[in-house]
């Protein structure tokens, strides 16, 4: 279980995250929406304690996160960055088993090779992959070469952002339909940050929508059509005029 407490950050005068009130159970997938900007990845950054936020309080397994040893309790995430962010110079077997490689989760470098080899297969890539460097590879692949690594520690919990950003729909959907079986098959506890209603609707058991620095609406997947919310409905249906300030 994930909890958020009354979380508060600002950037100077800046307040970004005005009292977030979230809680996410054990083995359940909650994606976040909202506009560009609204502190998703602020929100994400003080989980993991990269921010530290002003106020608040933020559980993870009922410890404040703030009185746990650091590299241990990173060893127990799982994030898919923004665009990928392999590295370059690495050949992707190497990207996969990263962090097996170093650190808290270091593992002999043939095991690790077996493990990053085994993920790899999981996303549905074949060994011949594994001695390949990143650019010679497609955004897609790339893409699940990316999840590879991110469950490549058999995280308990995993942070998708943006996991189809650059995809086109079909990749997408496959990429979408891969975290979901990912995330049930290993019982992890999964956040995902998208602006991707079909996303939204592949991964979700849960919604919550962060606007003004607090959470909006939270509720099932299965509510979202029917929150009769109007910020939730302009945004699902991606409505030019609503409640929500656009810049033009
Ligand atoms: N380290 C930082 N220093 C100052 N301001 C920051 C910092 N990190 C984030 N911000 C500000 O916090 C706000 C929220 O940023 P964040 O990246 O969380 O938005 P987001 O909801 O993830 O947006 P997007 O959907 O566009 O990725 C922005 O105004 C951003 O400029």
């Amino acid at each position: 279980m994930i909890r958020l407490s009354e979380v508060q950050k600002s950037f100077g005068s800046n307040a970004v995250l005005r009292g977030v009130n979230l809680e996410v159970a054990k083995g359940t997938s909650t994606v976040v929406i909202g506009g560009s900007g609204t502190g998703k990845s602020v929100l994400l950054k003080c989980i993991l304690g990269l921010v530290t936020p002003d106020s608040g309080r933020i559980e993870v397994a009922g410890k404040d996160i703030t009185t746990q040893p650091r590299d241990e309790f990173l060893a127990r995430f799982g994030m898919l960055f923004q665009g990928g962010a392999l590295f370059d110079s690495l050949p992707v077997w190497q990207n996969v088993a990263f962090r097996l490689l170093r650190g808290e989760l270091k593992r002999p470098k043939a095991e690790a090779r077996d493990i990053a080899i085994e993920k790899l297969r999981r996303v549905g890539l074949t060994p011949d992959v594994a001695d390949r460097l990143p650019a010679e590879l497609s955004g897609g692949m790339q893409k699940r070469v990316s999840l590879a690594r991110a469950i490549a520690a058999n995280p308990e919990i995993i942070f998708f952002d943006e996991p189809t950003t650059g995809l086109d729909p079909i990749m997408s959907g496959v990429i979408n339909d891969l975290i979901r079986e990912i995330v049930s098959e290993m019982g992890a506890t999964a956040i995902t940050i998208t602006h991707d209603m079909s996303s939204v609707r592949a991964i979700a058991d849960r919604v919550a929508m962060l606007h003004k620095g607090k959470i909006r609406w939270e509720g099932p997947i299965s509510e979202m059509d029917a929150s009769n919310d109007p910020y939730v409905d302009q945004f699902i249906h991606g409505r030019a005029h609503g409640p929500i300030e656009t810049v033009r």
